[in-house]
């Protein structure tokens, strides 16, 4: 509770003024509701009043209703705001985690996240019914040590023993909730699996049941359970609860007039106090479940974002993008290593270290056996990785924490595992075509399968895999930067194709100034490249150079 009303403080500063104000106010009304109900009853007069009773009653009656909805219309964008601000906060973080943490996090912890910070805006039902109530339920034990002390002695009696219960109970029913949302992590990469390995899970009837029968179906009934029996759980408190309160009403009418001098007005005050406390309390009772679930989302929200920020690269962001000379030089990579760890933290795989430089206009070829370290080498040159230790400079620079953004930008990378973007976050025009793009699209021989959503003004969806990655191609041209490095590109391309990229387009490439280095396994075309740099177990096991480097680049 501390936290969810510190940080409801933090997002407004009004936060505790409001409380108040309308607690003062519902307060008065409830107090003076009661008041006149029982003293109209009773012919009683009305204490400390300064105007005639229906006049006090519609005073308060009208300053009740424009205080509670002020407080409501004031919770509804607060809690808004707050669930607004984490989500859109993990994510403006989350864009500047480096990869490695990225990977380390794993996509569904940022989906329960996401719905963590969802189910902050279930704030406002809770607060306002639990502040109503509260407030309701304390005023109306002021006016039973009014109307009767030795009633409003038991009732505290038997609210402090409910209390007591319901925390001690509620201890376990939280542990339990957060073993769900742990659950709830696993479920998403199971989902995760079924939806991305769909054709996998199509082609094995064996895999297919274990992963719905022994996996997503244990997963949910497991959950299910779980639920059930925790809400079972507060089922029962809800009787305890909301029981006690009738023993109590029972007690008040038949024993205590045989205990205590009590006039039938003190007790009929007290029983209708006890009704109208009845509701509330009920409705208090009931929140319980939500309360714990968002107090859950938000200390594990609160946990979440405690992680992004203590990574280094957020604090960087973007760094300083405008750090180095424009016009690229080189990259030299000086004893440069990369280390995997197991979970044990064993190391379990060593890149380097590598000593090599690329120069502008280079074409060079990366080649080596299955698990050899191209592609974690691919991931240190383009920065996705920073190297465990050594140095990577960039036209004599050393690439740094806050140069790293900018090293970044320099270079274009087509990776094993492309992915192509549902927007054109790029922005690029393909209503109106720049002369570069139609010639890129002919380049790629894609004229006739692209299609596009001119509303969306976006590629819509329906390549083949090859022409998937001739799409990548055309975006990663479309970069214009210096830079280019392809992963495996040729893997999925037609023979004609593949012989076209190594002998048209990436001459071409070089032509036009641009450094090229491609990770291949197409042997039949090595005698293509300037540099041919062989791995073995993450070594560079050879250089050697194969052609002179055409360094004139095309006007
Ligand atoms: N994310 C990772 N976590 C731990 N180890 C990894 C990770 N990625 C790769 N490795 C290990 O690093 C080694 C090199 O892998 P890498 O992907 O760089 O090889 P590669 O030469 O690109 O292989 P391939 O030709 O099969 O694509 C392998 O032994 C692999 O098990």
């Amino acid at each position: 509770m501390n936290t969810l009303m510190t940080l409801l403080q933090k997002r407004s500063r009004f936060f505790y003024f409001f409380c108040i104000v309308f607690g003062l106010v519902s307060s008065l009304w409830n107090i003076g509701l009661l008041g006149t109900i029982n003293a109209t009853l009773t012919g009683d007069e009305i204490p400390f009043a300064i105007l005639p009773v229906w006049q006090l009653f519609v005073l308060l009656l009208v300053l009740s209703l424009v205080t509670s909805k002020l407080f409501q219309n004031f919770m509804v964008k607060l809690s808004n705001d707050l669930s607004y601000d984490f989500g859109i906060s993990i994510i403006e973080k989350l864009r500047f985690a480096a990869y490695e943490d990225y990977e380390a996090m794993g996509k569904e912890r940022v989906y329960t996240a996401l719905q963590d910070a969802q189910m902050v805006s279930s704030i406002p039902r809770t607060m306002i019914e639990s502040f109503n109530s509260i407030i309701i339920v304390v005023s109306c034990m002021g006016y039973l040590y009014y109307a009767s002390w030795i009633g409003g002695l038991m009732l505290t009696l038997v609210f402090i023993l409910i209390v007591l219960f319901y925390v001690v109970r509620n201890k376990k029913i939280e542990k339990d909730f957060n073993i769900v949302r742990d659950m709830q992590n696993s479920y998403f990469r199971y989902i995760n699996d079924l939806i991305l390995g769909f054709k996998e899970i199509k082609m094995n009837s064996k895999r297919n049941d274990s992963l719905y029968q022994d996996y997503i179906n244990a997963n949910r009934i497991k959950t299910k359970d779980l639920l059930i029996e925790n809400q079972n759980k507060y089922v029962n408190n809800n009787l305890v609860g909301t029981y006690s309160f009738y023993v109590v009403i029972g007690v008040s009418l038949f024993a205590l007039p045989m205990f205590f001098e009590l006039e039938i007005q003190q007790v009929s005050a007290y029983i209708i106090t006890l009704l109208y406390v009845l509701g509330p309390l009920g409705g208090l009772i009931n929140l319980i479940p939500v309360y714990t679930n968002v107090k859950i989302a938000v200390e594990r929200l609160e946990e979440f974002d405690d992680k992004l920020n203590s990574l280094s690269t957020i604090k960087v962001r973007h760094g300083d993008l405008s750090e180095i000379n424009d016009e690229f030089e080189s990259i030299v990579f000086e004893n440069v290593t990369y280390e995997y760890y197991s979970k044990k933290d064993q190391r379990t795989f060593q890149l380097g270290p590598i000593n090599l430089e690329i120069k502008r206009g280079e074409l060079m070829f990366i080649i080596g056996g299955n698990g050899s370290g191209k592609s974690t080498f691919v991931k240190l040159l383009t920065g996705i990785y920073k190297p465990t230790s050594g140095v990577i400079y960039i036209n004599g620079v050393p690439v740094s924490a806050n140069n790293y953004p900018y090293y970044r930008n320099q270079i274009s990378a087509i990776f094993t595992d492309n992915y192509l973007f549902s927007e054109n976050y790029d922005n690029i025009d393909f209503q109106n075509s720049s002369v570069s793009l139609k010639q890129y699209i002919d380049t790629m021989q894609l004229a006739e399968a692209l299609r596009i959503d001119r509303e969306r003004n976006v590629i819509e969806n329906g390549l083949s895999k090859g022409q998937q990655k001739r799409l990548a191609m055309i975006y990663a041209l479309m970069e214009n930067r210096q830079v280019c490095v392809f992963d495996e590109w040729a893997a999925e391309q037609d023979p004609v194709f593949r012989r076209y990229f190594y002998e048209v387009i990436i001459k071409d490439l070089q032509r036009d100034g641009k450094t090229v280095i491609i990770i291949t396994h197409d042997d039949e075309f090595y005698h293509h490249t300037d540099r041919l740099i062989k791995l073995d177990y993450g070594k560079i096991i050879s250089n050697k150079v194969i052609n002179k480097p055409e360094l004139e680049p095309k006007i």
